[in-house]
Order: structure tokens, then C-alpha cells, then sequence
């Protein structure tokens, strides 16, 4: 063994004594999300936007760490927060590739939140409408002219699911422009600092400038916007969804 060669038994003991002060400050952690659940009141348990704008924040400090790392870590930190904090589900829709969607899911939402699982898109976001708290994973609305994956119609003017917002994507890091699935709940839009609009538009109407057209479903496109914007809804289009920017583009 060379003098450079570190000694096990040396580097097991250090490797112990980090992991001990880790259990120690998951558990003060777990005890705030409790804090937090009481603080919040009748207020919803999820906070996508908040999420997403404290894991670009500690992606940005992580420095050496990958930003899909501290992703992956905090996606289970608070799904065991959400979970402590009171009723809330997944209504993921397994259509297409199921085992590329299923590691989706866990990436983003960890393993202590329940899972229901469906056939169909629809019937998932028809059960997440049905429940307070549930949150429906759905794939992205297609990008023309794959125009087939259709739901977010239901959340545009005039649809039958109008208090439904597309509130995350994911994946969660990664360069994507558009993401492979995403989170829809009955939850109000605020801004993550870095996100995209989504903008459902009816018929020919006057578009904002930038206006990216992301898909197309009979009479109904959906646009993505740079940056939050609180536009006023009428009847031919209404402010569907806020995107946090994928983390590390
Ligand atoms: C703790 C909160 O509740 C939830 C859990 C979070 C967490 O564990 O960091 C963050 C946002 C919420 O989805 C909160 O609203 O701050």
C-alpha cells in the first residue's frame, strides 16, 4: 500500500460520521415540514413553484454535485414532507412507455407520496379532478402534428376542468425545451423565477410576441410565453399552466 492510498477503515469512519450528521439534519428537517403544515392552514399542501425555485436555488450553491443529484435527493425530502403534511396523491396515466414513466415519477415526486396508477390519460385526470389534493402526471401536451395527446383542452376557455393548472415539468433537470410529462393539480400559478406561461388560445386570436406554439387540438393551440405572466382570461383564451424552467439549461 502506497503512502497516497487511503485506509479503509479510515475512510469508513468518515464516511459514518457524515452520514450520522446527515440523519441528524433530515431529521430536523422533517420535524419543519410539520411546522410548515401548521403554518400553512387551510392552504394547499403542494407548492410546486416553491420546489422548484429552492432546488434551482440549492443546484445553483451545489457547486461539484450534479444538478440531477440534488434533484433526485430533495424529490425524496419532500415527498416525505408531503406525505407528513396530510392527503395527497399521484394519478399517473401509464400510457406509452410505462417503465420511462414510472422512473419520471419517482425522480420528481419521490417514494412516500401514494400512487394510483391508469390505463389512460384521461381517466387519470378525470380522478385528480375528482380529489382536493390529487395531482395528475400526464404526458406533455404533443407538439404539432402529434396533435392526438389532447387533455389540456379540458383546461383551456370554455373547458370542463378549468380550476386545473400545469404547474411542473419533467423531467425536472436537463436541456430539454419541452418536457417528456407533466404535473396538473388544482393548485393557484405563482412564479418559480425562471418559467414559461402557458397560454391556450381558441380560434384565431391576437398572440403575445414570443408566443412559442407548442401543440395543436382542433380549434384549441397551446403557446408558451418567457417568463410568468398573469394574463386576464376571456372567452377565447385563459392562462393554462406556469412551467419552472428545467434545472441546469
Ligand atoms: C414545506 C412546504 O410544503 C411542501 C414541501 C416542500 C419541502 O419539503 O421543501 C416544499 C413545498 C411544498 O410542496 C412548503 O410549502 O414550504
Amino acid at each position: 500500500m502506497s503512502e497516497d492510498t487511503p485506509d479503509i477503515e479510515t475512510v469508513r469512519r468518515e464516511i459514518d460520521r457524515v452520514d450520522t450528521a446527515l440523519l441528524k439534519l433530515i431529521a430536523e428537517r422533517l420535524e419543519l415540514s410539520g411546522q410548515v403544515r401548521k403554518a400553512k392552514g387551510g392552504m394547499r399542501v403542494w407548492r410546486p413553484s416553491r420546489e422548484d425555485s429552492h432546488v434551482r436555488q440549492l443546484a445553483r450553491a451545489a457547486e461539484a454535485t450534479p444538478a440531477s443529484l440534488v434533484s433526485t435527493i430533495w424529490a425524496e425530502l419532500m415527498s416525505a414532507s408531503l406525505a407528513a403534511q396530510g392527503p395527497m396523491r399521484l394519478h399517473v396515466a401509464l400510457e406509452g412507455d410505462v417503465l420511462s414513466n414510472w422512473s419520471l415519477v419517482r425522480d420528481r415526486f419521490g417514494a412516500a407520496l401514494d400512487v394510483l396508477t391508469y390505463p389512460t390519460t384521461s381517466a387519470a385526470l378525470a380522478a385528480c379532478y375528482a380529489e382536493g389534493e390529487g395531482v395528475a402526471v400526464l404526458p406533455s401536451p404533443a407538439p404539432p402534428p402529434g396533435g392526438m395527446v389532447s387533455w389540456w383542452t379540458a383546461l383551456g376557455p370554455g373547458g370542463a376542468m378549468e380550476g386545473l393548472h400545469i404547474l411542473a415539468g419533467l423531467p425536472r433537470t436537463g436541456r430539454r425545451d419541452w418536457p417528456r410529462a407533466v404535473a396538473v393539480a388544482d393548485v393557484v400559478l405563482t412564479p418559480s423565477g425562471a418559467d414559461q406561461t402557458l397560454l391556450c388560445v381558441k380560434d384565431q386570436d391576437l398572440l403575445p410576441e414570443g408566443a412559442i406554439l407548442r401543440a395543436v387540438s382542433g380549434d384549441f393551440r397551446l403557446y408558451s410565453l418567457d417568463g410568468f405572466h398573469d394574463l386576464p382570461a376571456s372567452p377565447t383564451r385563459r392562462v393554462i399552466g406556469c412551467l419552472p424552467r428545467p434545472i441546469g439549461q
